[in-house]
């Protein structure tokens, strides 16, 4: 099975991180989830991210910093899924696509059901969010 390749960015401020509400005919519909996208054979994990981040959410980024990485096996396929923390951007986020956007407490992101590859991630951001770290 093929592997795809997904830059997605945990956009933080206030300490409040961003989250999107994928749409119902996608993969994983419904499911909420860190905005971005397919990185494409032409691209850099960094340019894919601040392409999907501008068609999706119509910001521009600046500086994304590797956060994690996961490879995860749904039954149906495989993800690589390249997390980067952004806390730099220009423009007010908003879902270009209609979907649901949502600015959530970083303490409180385990009240909205990601898709299962991003358990690692979610329980990352929650351990930060303990130690008291600032964004
Ligand atoms: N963007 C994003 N995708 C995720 C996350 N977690 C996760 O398992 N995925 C999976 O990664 C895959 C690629 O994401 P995507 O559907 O956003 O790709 P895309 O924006 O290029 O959309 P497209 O399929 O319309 O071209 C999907 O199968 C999705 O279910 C996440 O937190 N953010
Ligand atoms: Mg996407």
């Amino acid at each position: 099975m093929s592997l795809v390749q997904v830059a997605a960015a945990i956009i933080i401020k206030d300490n409040q991180v961003l989250i999107a509400q994928r749409p119902a005919e996608k993969h994983k519909g419904g499911y909420w989830e860190f905005p971005g996208g397919k990185i494409e054979a032409s691209e850099s994990a960094e340019s894919a991210l601040a392409r999907e981040l501008l068609e999706e959410l119509d910001i521009h980024i600046a500086d994304p910093a590797e956060f994690s990485e996961i490879r995860f096996d749904y039954p149906e396929k495989s993800v690589l899924l390249k997390f980067f923390l952004v806390t730099e951007f220009n423009g007010e986020p908003r879902g270009l696509e209609g979907q649901p956007v949502q600015w959530v407490a970083i303490n409180q992101i385990e009240n909205y059901q990601f898709p299962e590859a991003n358990l690692p991630v979610v329980e990352k951001l929650l351990s930060m969010s303990d130690s008291k770290a600032e964004y």
